[in-house]
């Protein structure tokens, strides 16, 4: 077996993942879930940093794994600048950025951060982040709203969606580079895609109210309406905030951020909730379709993935609303982890060389 080790870090809103990869096999996996009421002591997300990494250590450290066997430590980060696709060290200027959130609080801000610091205690090892969230592949057209004080930004599921976008070019024996895809993750958050010959050429930003509404998030809302309410007095900017990312789509209509069990009452005959569930499906498709209009109708794929491409109401309904574009094909869940891990490999076997982050 190949000696080089990588070490997964990824922090989620609700959990903490950590894997750890001899080669290309997994030989450990974690994923650790926060309650609310473990959470809600900490006003920012750059608070936790002890506490995650305490668990970290300590979950190594009860699977019998010596830190100092770690060759290169991968976190998943975070709301830095916005940056392209790719693997890259962790510098002084990004944990700078990961620090103050300069684009956000976003849990994976503190993946950089811990990798870095479990690095530092090792001679020889170095800590990279790959594919955060703000990979920024845009194409100008793509980046104008209706507004100049505002721009669209590219905030989006990208180390899934790359990763996906590969294996699927892989299975029609193609490159990446020399494709179209539309892809669709379907987690907490919704973000979809257009992969232009390897590039995202637009996506909306599935933190900040834009696209279909999930299973936390309002996604794009009527900004006269919400304008009004922020004004009413009724309302502070931090529960505005809650209701666009955390309290919003499914939370909001439904009571859960659970779309197993949205599935499962509309299933056993509750109204709203099959109302609810194919609003979402309607949106996602409605994205969809707009993104094969920005691929001009040239697409290889449609690829569904996240947690809800489980559901297969959703998936059919997707089908039926946008089957006559192009293959659909459904990767239910993620392997961010796995993703993570193999960006480390690449750089440990130096088949990719890091980028600098400036
Ligand atoms: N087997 C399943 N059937 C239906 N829905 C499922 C299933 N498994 C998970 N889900 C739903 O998927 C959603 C979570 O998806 P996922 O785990 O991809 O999100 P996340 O990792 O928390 O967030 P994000 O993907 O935005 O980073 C939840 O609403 C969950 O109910
Ligand atoms: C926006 C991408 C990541 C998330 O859903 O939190």
């Amino acid at each position: 077996m190949e000696d080089f080790r990588v070490l997964a870090i990824n922090p989620g809103s609700t959990s903490t993942k950590i894997a750890v990869y001899q080669g290309n096999k997994s030989i450990f996996l974690k994923n650790i879930k926060h309650s609310t009421e473990e959470l809600q002591g900490y006003c920012h997300i750059s608070e936790q940093f002890e506490f995650r990494k305490e668990i970290i250590l300590r979950e190594l450290e009860s699977a019998d794994i010596k830190i100092d066997s770690i060759h290169a430590v991968v976190g998943r980060g975070g709301l830095v600048k916005p940056i392209e696709s790719g693997v890259y060290l962790v510098n002084e200027r990004m944990k700078e950025d990961l620090k103050v959130g300069i684009l956000g609080e976003h849990a994976s801000n503190l993946g950089g951060l811990i990798a870095d610091n479990i690095a530092q205690s090792l001679p020889n090892t170095k800590a990279y982040i790959a594919d955060p969230v703000v990979v920024d592949e845009m194409q100008p057209v793509a980046r104008v709203s209706g507004h100049p004080r505002f721009e669209r930004l590219s905030i989006f599921h990208a180390l899934n969606q790359k990763a996906i976008a590969r294996t699927y070019s892989k299975s029609l024996d193609k490159k990446y580079e020399e494709i179209n895809l539309i892809i669709a993750h379907l987690g907490g958050g919704i973000s979809v895609g257009a992969h232009h010959n390897g590039r995202v050429i637009d996506v909306n930003n599935a933190l900040d109210g834009e696209g279909p509404f999930s299973p936390e998030r309002s996604g794009t809302l009527p900004s006269a309406a919400l304008a009004k309410l922020c004004f009413s007095g009724e309302v502070t900017l931090a529960e505005v905030k809650k209701m666009i990312n955390g309290q919003g789509g499914l939370v909001a209509f439904m009571g859960t951020n659970d779309a197993y069990e949205v599935e499962m009452r509309a299933k056993a005959g509750d109204e709203k909730a099959v109302l609810i569930q194919d609003a979402m499906s309607y949106q996602v498709g409605k994205a969809i379709g707009g993104m094969a209009a920005v691929l001009k109708g040239k697409v290889d794929g449609i690829l569904l993935t996240g947690g809800i491409a489980h559901n297969p109401f959703l998936v059919d309904y997707v089908k039926e609303m946008v089957g006559f574009i192009a293959p659909i094909v459904v990767y239910p869940g993620e392997d961010e982890m796995q993703a993570l891990a193999i960006n480390g490999l690449m750089v440990l076997r130096g088949e990719v060389e890091p980028k600098e982050y400036r």
